[in-house]
Order: C-alpha cells, then structure tokens, then sequence
C-alpha cells in the first residue's frame, strides 16, 4: 500500500476528485500498514496551521510565567524592607498588579490553545470523512462502520483535549521550572541539590509508568469502538434483534465492550494511581528536606530568612506543578493512542491513486462512429476476494442498447460483475472496457457519470423523497422527476404522501415499503439518463403487477440504452435480449432464453430450481425444463 499524504501535512482540497484527498498527518514514505507508533513530533506536526494562534498563546504562557517568577523575588524585598522597618506599600501594590496580569494573561493563552485544539479536531475530522468517502472499496469492506465513526468522534476529543489541556501545562510548567531552578541555584545551590534530587527520583518512576498508561488508553479506545460499531450493528437490525428476541444477547456483547473499556480504563488509573503518591513524597519530602536544610542554614548564617522563605516560594513553583506536568504527559499519552486509531484510516489508499498518474479521461460518446464497440465489454476477467478466486476468464460484452440479462445460482459472482463494471474493484487478469476503453486507468467518477447503478438492496439515503430522487442529478428539473416517477409507477404514492416528494423516507428508507424503495433507486438511475443501466436483481420486491408493469419499463429503455440487469426472476429473463449465463464464476452459456432452455441443461436447471417464477403465476418454464 502507498500513502498518498500531502507532505504539508494540511487538508487539502474540498475533498472532490483524487486532488481532494486528504493528509491530515499522515508522512509520504511511510507504510501504511506498519502501524507504527506515532511519536510527538506527529503530535506538533497537528498544530501546523495554528501556527499563529499557538505562537500568540506561547507569547501570553511565557509572559505569565516570567510574571509569576518575580513574585517570590519581591516577597523576598518585602520581608527585607519589612525588617527595616521601611515602606513597602509601593510593593504590595506593584505583587497585586502581578497577580491580576499573570491571571489574565494565563486565561487569554488558554483561550487561545482551546481555539487551537477546536481547529485541530475540525481539520482532523474533515481529513477522515473525506478520506473515508474516497478509501478503495475493498479496504473498507473488512472494517466496522460503528469503528470507524468512533475515530472520527471520540478519537478526535481527544486530541483535541490534549491541546488544549497539554501544551499550555507543558510549556507553563518548562518555564518556571527553569526559572525557579535557575533562581534557587542563584540563592542557594546546595539547597538546591537536595530538592533536585528528590525530583530525579520521582521523575524516574513516572516516566516508567507512562507507556503503559498510553497502551490502556490504546486498548480503552479500541473498546469504545467496539462498542459504537456493535450498537451501530443491533440499531441497524432493531427489527431482527427484537424478532429473535436478542436484545439481552446484544446488550451482554455490547456489555462486553464496555467492560473492555472498562478494564483497559481502570489499568490505567492504576498505573496513574502509582504516580500521584510518588510525586507526593516527592513534593511533601522535597519541602522537609528543605526546612530543614534551611533552618541549619540560616542558624549558621550560610542564608538569610527572606532568601529561605524566596527559596520556598520557588520550590513550590518548580514541585507544584508536577502535578500539572503529569496531567499534561498523560494526556499526550491518551492523545498518541487516539492519533494511531486516527492516522490508521488517514493511510488507507484511496481509489484512484495520485501515485498511479494521473486518471485517462474517458472520451465523451463519439456522435456516431461508424462501428462503435460495445458499451461495456469484459474480455477474460478474473478476479478474487482476498484469495478466494469468484470470476474465472469471464468474456461476454453488453451492447449499446438492449437488455442483457445475467443469471446464475446464489454466489456465482453477479454482483461482482456490477461492481467490477462500477470499477468498485479492479480486475485481477483480464480487461473491463467501457465504450472501447480499458477503465483500468480511468476516473472513476467519469465511468460513474455514464453508468446509472440499482443495488441490490435498493439502498435509499436518509432525507426526502426528492433528495434520493435527485441524487445522481442534483439539477434534474421537475417534469424530468415526475416522467421517471410515472415510469416506476411511484406517481399515485407521491399523491397520497402528505407531503408528496418532500416526505422523510427515515433511515435507509424504512418508512417505505420495499417494494417502494425498489422502485425510488430505479428511478433514481434513471433519472441521470445514463448510457448503461446495471440493475441487481431489480423485481426482487414487486408485486405482480408492478412486476410486470417495471419489466415493460425496463424494455422500453432498453430500445434506447444499455441494460444489464443480475436477474433472479424469470420474468426478468424473458424480458431479455441476451441471456449471460454464470457457472462458477465462468461463463457457462450464452444466448436468448428459447436458445439456452433447447441447448443448455445448466440453464434449465437454473430456470426450474433458482429463477423466480412471476408471482402469482404457475411456473410457465417448468414444463419445457422437465426432460
Ligand atoms: N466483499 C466481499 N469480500 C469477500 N467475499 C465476497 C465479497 N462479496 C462477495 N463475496 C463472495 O464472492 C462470491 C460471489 O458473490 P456475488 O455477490 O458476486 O454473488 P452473486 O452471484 O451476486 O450472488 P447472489 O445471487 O446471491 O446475490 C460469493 O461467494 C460471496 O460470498
């Protein structure tokens, strides 16, 4: 696999054509599938085109801290202006000012970095969506939608909150660290040696704990995604899960994965448990050893009472906040957890690699060439799903109209036809062409353009009626919709609908019948006027009537266009010009239906034991398969 990053690391595009893809932060050169770790200098490389906003919440953080340093050299002068019995107003006033500025500043950086955080997550999520609307088909095949949705939401917060709540801790606690270590050296350096020692210590034990807090969050993410995709599952069978009674079977499983989660989460406060009393003895011990080492200190006059309590004050800002340097390391921990869920589908190869050169266009219907190849045509084409061969030397060609029927038994490879004529997936031997033209190395979206696609699902999107109508053909004007509506018979269901197109079809279209949804996709592909029509099996949910009514509609266009329709139901097949005949992923046949019943015994045997009769109508075949 290749990575098709855009080397600045920025979302490119608006996400249309292969130029659309996007980076995010995924590195030309790299191997996708290495599932290397990402390490923080991919975390930094997520603040490119914050650039501005981070430098201006640096430049508020760094000012805040220095103003927070003064303050224990001024109580240092105050104590000893106190001592000398001399005024110190000047001085009160001048730490209170400090104190207001520090906290203004630190809120105006943090502000700052949340925005920063906010722009980070948007850039994120647009590169997965549009990645994942662009992946190579069959990479998305083996993943889990409810996996992939909870990249795009949980993984991406929590990013974004490790920002937001890391970098600004990070950099506050860097700089009055060295600052107040710079500053107790000065004062006292033996001092100094006792308090850094203790740290060191405490330093050693966190930096142990750490990895194994980033590998629980890992594991705690991965059973967050489990989770979403198994509800998405037992949601989108709602009626099979209620049907089967499964719903304590579902909950128990979809349980299991928030156990995980669970577990994984409870390691990790463990790990994190270990850190908080370390860092305490660290703190509390550091503190002791310092009065104590100071009182011997100032009793022998090696240093002054203001320079104890100075000495204090910049120990409380060098141990206090660890705490916060804690928080801040555990969250880039969790944060490169959630960026190698996320940089996994940045790297998945899209469909029309940039790396393959640029896409052959496709050229536009010549007017009238004298004699024109077929629409599509399939010369010797193989093709396996992993390793599992389906299609083997398949040839036969579809003509530029007519209506070209292909059956077969269940899992003969049908489907996979559509999809290689849809260029879903590439052949593995062998050539699809399309008007005279190998698609190997064509756009897709040009092929798509002239191809109009009825799954076998009929697949309806969640908006109106409209909506999925004009789906292929956003402009289609309103006489073009209600033409394809009478010729899918949906004119009378428009009528009754309240709403007429503008009714909700729900979720996948559940609001509608099957039979409904069936005839919707139809029109929808017709409605863009392609060139060729690819129907999977597309009477499955008719009536007779309709049945009957949609095959004489799919002849009519057949006298001015390309059909090839994956037919399960006789009527279908008598419709048919030419009949295509799968047997194991070969070609087994080929001819009209009075041809194939008279020559071919597998095709008799297909029309008496796996094509559909017409409903409601005795088998008409059954008596010429008999032998
Ligand atoms: N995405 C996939 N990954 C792996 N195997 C697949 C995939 N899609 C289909 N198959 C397998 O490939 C074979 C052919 O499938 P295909 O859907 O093309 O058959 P079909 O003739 O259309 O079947 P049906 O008439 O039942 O719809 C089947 O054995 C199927 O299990």
């Amino acid at each position: 696999m290749t990575d098709h990053a855009d080397p600045s690391g920025a979302t490119t595009g608006t996400g249309r054509g292969t130029e659309g893809v996007p980076a995010a932060v995924a590195r030309p050169g790299e191997n996708p599938a290495d599932g290397a770790r990402p390490g923080t200098r991919d975390l930094l490389r997520l603040l490119r085109g914050s650039g501005r906003t981070v430098g201006a919440s640096l430049a508020l953080t760094v000012v805040g801290t220095a103003l927070g340093l003064l303050q224990p050299l001024l109580t240092m002068r105050l104590i000893d202006r106190v001592s000398a019995d001399r005024a110190v107003t000047a001085l009160i006033v001048t730490l209170a000012a400090l104190f207001l500025v520090q906290a203004a500043l630190e809120a105006a950086g943090q502000y700052l970095l949340d925005v920063t955080g906010e722009s980070v997550v948007r850039r994120l999520r647009r590169g997965l969506v549009e990645r994942l609307l662009f992946v190579r088909l069959r990479d998305l095949d083996g993943r889990r939608a409810g996996d992939l949705l909870s990249r795009v939401g949980t993984d991406t917060t929590m990013l974004r909150d490790m920002v937001a709540g890391s970098f600004v801790q990070l950099v506050t606690v860097t700089i009055t660290g060295v600052g107040a270590a710079g500053l107790m050296l000065w004062i006292d350096p033996v001092m100094f040696l006792v308090v850094a020692g203790t740290l060191v210590i405490a330093a050693v034990l966190v930096a142990g704990v750490m990895a194994g807090i980033r590998t629980s969050t890992e594991q705690a993410l991965a059973g967050v995604g489990a989770m979403t995709a198994d509800l998405e599952r037992a949601l989108g069978g709602i009626r099979t899960v209620r049907a089967a009674r499964a719903e304590h079977r579902e909950a128990e499983r979809i349980g299991a994965d928030v156990d995980a989660a669970y577990t994984a989460g409870v390691r990790s406060a463990k790990l994190g448990s270990v850190v908080g009393p370390a860092m305490e003895i660290a703190v509390n011990g550091s503190f002791l050893l310092v009065l104590l080492v100071g009182a011997v200190r100032v009793s022998d006059g090696s240093m002054s009472v203001s320079e104890l309590v100075a000495f204090l004050l910049f120990a409380t800002y060098l141990v206090m906040p660890l705490a916060g340097l804690f928080n801040a390391l555990s969250l880039i921990q969790r944060g490169l957890g959630s960026l190698r869920r996320i940089e996994d589908v940045l790297r998945l190869p899209v469909e029309q690699d940039p790396e393959d050169g640029a896409p052959v266009p496709l050229p536009a219907p010549a007017a009238s060439p004298a004699t024109p190849p077929p629409l599509l045509e399939l010369r010797r084409v193989s093709f396996a799903y992993d390793d599992r061969p389906v299609l083997r030397d398949v040839s036969f060609s579809v003509p530029r109209t007519g209506l070209i029927a292909l059956v077969g038994r269940s899992g003969a490879g049908k489907t996979t036809i559509v999809s290689l004529a849809e260029k879903f997936h590439e052949p593995d031997a062998g050539h699809v062409l399309f008007d005279g033209v190998d698609v190997r190395g064509v756009d897709p979206r040009d092929l798509r353009a002239r191809i109009g696609l009825v799954e076998q699902h009929a697949p309806l999107l969640y908006g109106t009626l409209r909506d999925n109508l004009v789906y292929a053909k956003p402009e289609a004007s309103e006489r073009e919709i209600r033409e394809v509506l009478r010729m899918v018979n949906l004119e009378e269901l428009v009528e009754r609908l309240a709403n007429g197109l503008e009714t909700e079809v729900g979720d996948r279209g559940f609001n509608l019948s099957g039979g409904e949804r069936q005839r919707v996709a139809i029109a929808r592909a017709l409605l863009a006027r392609p060139e060729l029509v690819l129907l999977d099996e597309p009477t499955s949910q008719l009536d007779p009537i309709n049945e009957r009514e949609l095959t004489d509609v799919l002849r009519d266009i057949s006298r001015e266009r390309a059909l090839l329709v994956v037919a399960h139901r006789m009527s279908t097949v008598r419709a048919a010009d030419r009949i295509v005949v799968l047997d194991e992923g070969r070609v087994g046949a080929e001819g009209t239906h009075e041809q194939l019943l008279a020559e071919d015994p597998f095709y008799r045997r297909l029309t008496t034991d796996h094509l559909t009769p017409p409903l409601g109508r005795p088998a008409p075949d059954r008596s010429v398969a008999a032998p």
